[in-house]
């Protein structure tokens, strides 16, 4: 019986784009990884790039440029192409120039009769994400944003320093929209399996202000990063491999993905990052946490925000 072989193709080479692909290729995610750019030379180059290390990679991924015909049989299309933002300039003000690009995306893919797992990373990643299920007619559960994925990894790799603590065993989240109004649920924050406002580590405990201190570098990570060095790139690069090894395993991870709320949360057709169970076929499920009134007004507020941005945008 022939195995049949994981396909994802990648719309967009530019910083982010690129990151995922190196990080497919090194950790051996797919068969086939196929560069689509508006720029083609650019594609064919990268992929040029990335094959002359598969001799040291021990992967046998066939990587080449292409363009949407190549979707008709992936497994998953991921999206990182479109604008990024200036320093200074927040995520929404990329919301005009990228709907446009997806305009001009999104349809070729459907054409094609691709029938997988769409992936956006292109910001401001909660409304693009809504923008390309408006645009593909995709059951919402196929369309999936990154959401407060990388922003969750920043959150986890800030609390883990604190209290000297491998980040893989924290358990927090930050929910909501990707950017200004995103925000930690604190009650559902945990260390291992004890509340992290009654952690110990060698620093002691986390305080209030400290809990503040570090959800403000968390939101404010991506400017920091921006004004040093013009972008952000090997940590979403990491997040969206993370989300495609949990489409293409089946894996039923619990990811902070940005997913369309149907009643989660008392919320409707918006799409937010809140912690989703993610496999096969996208997100399956979204995870209800308890949050506490404050906590639940800080959701519905970046709802708010979200849902206006979109219906701005006068889409359908
Ligand atoms: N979701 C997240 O957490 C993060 C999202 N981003 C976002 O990812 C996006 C990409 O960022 P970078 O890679 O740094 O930008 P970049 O400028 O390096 O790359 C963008 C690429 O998109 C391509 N492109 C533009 N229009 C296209 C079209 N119509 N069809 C095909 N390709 C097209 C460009 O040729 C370029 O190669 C931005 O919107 C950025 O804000 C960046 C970091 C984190
Ligand atoms: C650019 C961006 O969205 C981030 O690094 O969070």
């Amino acid at each position: 019986m022939e195995l049949k072989t994981r396909k994802v193709v990648l719309v967009g080479t530019g910083f982010v784009g690129m990151s995922y692909a190196y990080a497919m290729l090194n950790q051996n995610v797919c068969d086939e990884l196929v560069l689509i750019d508006i720029d083609r030379q650019r594609a064919e180059g990268e992929a040029m790039d990335l094959n002359h290390g598969l001799p040291f990679s021990g992967s046998h991924m066939k990587i080449h440029a292409g363009d949407y015909q190549d979707c008709a049989d992936a497994d998953l299309v991921a999206i990182c192409a479109g604008a990024a933002q200036k320093p200074g300039e927040e995520r929404t003000a990329l919301l005009h120039r990228n709907a446009e690009v997806f305009r001009a995306i999104i349809s070729p893919i459907v054409s094609s009769g691709f029938g997988g797992i769409l992936l956006i990373a292109t910001n401001p990643v909660d409304i693009m994400a809504h923008v390309a299920q408006t645009l593909s007619g995709f059951d919402s559960c196929r369309v999936i944003g990154t959401g407060t994925i990388l922003d969750t990894a920043r959150l986890r790799y800030q609390i883990g320093r604190f209290f000297r603590i491998d980040p893989r065993n924290v358990h927090a989240y930050v929910m909501g929209e990707h950017g200004e109004s995103e925000f930690v649920p604190w009650s559902q924050a945990m260390v291992a399996t004890k509340p992290v406002g009654l952690f110990m580590g060698e620093n002691g405990s986390l305080n209030l202000g400290q809990m503040l201190q570090i959800e403000t570098e968390v939101r404010d990570a991506a400017q920091k990063i921006i004004l040093a060095k013009k972008a952000t790139y090997y940590g979403i690069g990491m997040a969206m491999v993370r989300i495609t090894r949990a489409v293409l395993g089946d894996e039923q991870s619990v990811l902070t993905v940005s997913t369309m709320m149907r009643g989660d949360y008392r919320l409707n057709q918006v799409y937010l990052g809140t912690p989703c169970i993610v496999g096969r076929r996208g997100v399956t499920g979204v995870v209800g946490l308890p949050l506490e009134q404050g906590e639940q007004a800080k959701l519905e507020h970046s709802a708010q925000i979200l849902s206006g941005l979109y219906q701005g945008l006068r889409l359908s």
